[in-house]
């Protein structure tokens, strides 16, 4: 542990920020999770934040955070038995990549990272991101967390990536897919979804929302998507709190469809330190205790888990890589 987060005590924000009220910390002392993860495992998305004296937020963001930082991430990573972190660019930093990127250099190559960027990034910002684990651009649509920023742009961002052999990660609502839909399914680089695309849960799996997603990966084979976030979608639980080994049975149809149409182009990841969730804070052990509800085989959790984190981030360790 660093003199640095030897200061940061749980739940607490330092460098004279405050807390979004009603903010819910991250869940302290998670159990020992009763699904052994394959060796090699990787988690695909999680945050750190700040710590804010060090790293402060962002002057535009529309949360404020407690402190998660990388050592409490790494923590985290070893006692439920990942090998390995894709440490995502959270809104609440901006375009201000520091925190990731000494996240990202102390984890050695252990973790890759996803950043956010402006259309007029250079080639030199470029490049330290990637000599740092950068793998990734994070396009973000969900109104409640960035502010809307024009699809010309964008663009501009893909054209200075692709040449990387970065992916495009992006985070929406389902409602907002058929605005998006083309414009998704321009982009030349792989595209990463977060989270599902946010389906609505309490909608039929077989219905017209979900069917639209399924449409995208089908017509899109360059779109992978995250199969995570359980705990955001979910309307009627049970939460994964107090041992519970079912949790969260509403969203299992629509995560298991998907991990057993698309195999090949599945991530999961805990999303921990889990911004903005308003009900409750899940157990992350109990978390990865959900894995095996929507990936049923070993085959499936492998390649969940393992074989396509490992090809998307790091192809030179992948079996299928360089
Ligand atoms: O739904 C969210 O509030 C959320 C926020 C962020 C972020 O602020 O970066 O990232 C996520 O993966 C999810």
């Amino acid at each position: 542990m660093t003199a640095s987060d030897a200061a940061v005590r749980h739940g607490q924000t330092t460098g004279g920020f405050e807390k979004t009220p009603g903010w819910l910390d991250w869940f302290d002392g998670p159990r020992t999770p009763a699904f052994v993860l394959p060796a090699g495992a990787v988690d695909a998305h999680c945050h750190v934040f700040g710590p804010g004296a060090q790293f402060p937020y962002a002057p535009q963001r529309k949360y404020t955070p407690c402190d998660a930082s990388a050592d409490q991430l790494f923590a985290l990573r070893d006692h439920l038995g990942f090998a390995r972190n894709v440490i995502v660019q959270a809104t609440c930093h901006g375009a201000d990549n520091r925190a990731l990127v000494d996240a990202l250099e102390r984890a050695g190559d252990r973790a890759r990272g996803v950043a956010t960027v402006r259309a007029d990034v250079g080639d030199d910002e470029l490049a330290a991101l990637h000599a740092a684990g950068v793998r990734g651009v994070r396009f973000n649509f969900v109104k409640r967390l960035v502010d809307t920023v024009p699809t010309d742009a964008l663009s501009r961002i893909v054209e200075k990536v692709a040449p990387w052999g970065w992916h495009v990660v992006i985070y929406f609502e389902a409602q907002d897919l058929p605005d998006l839909y083309d414009f998704f399914s321009a982009i030349p680089t792989d595209v990463v979804v977060d989270h599902m695309g946010r389906p609505d849960v309490t909608k039929d799996v077989d219905g017209e929302e979900f069917g639209l997603f399924l449409r995208f990966l089908r017509e899109n084979a360059n779109v992978w998507t995250k199969v995570s976030c359980p705990e955001r979608l979910s309307v009627t639980g049970p939460r994964a709190l107090d041992g519970e080994q079912y949790a969260y049975t509403d969203v299992v149809p629509f995560a298991r469809r998907v991990v057993e149409e698309f195999p090949d182009r599945v991530l999961w990841g805990t999303d921990w330190p889990h911004p903005n969730l308003k009900d409750h804070m899940p157990d992350d052990g109990l978390l990865v205790d959900y894995i095996p509800q929507i990936a049923t085989t070993a085959e499936l959790q492998r390649k969940l888990l393992v074989d396509n984190p490992l090809r998307l981030y790091w192809p030179e360790l992948s079996r299928e890589g360089a």
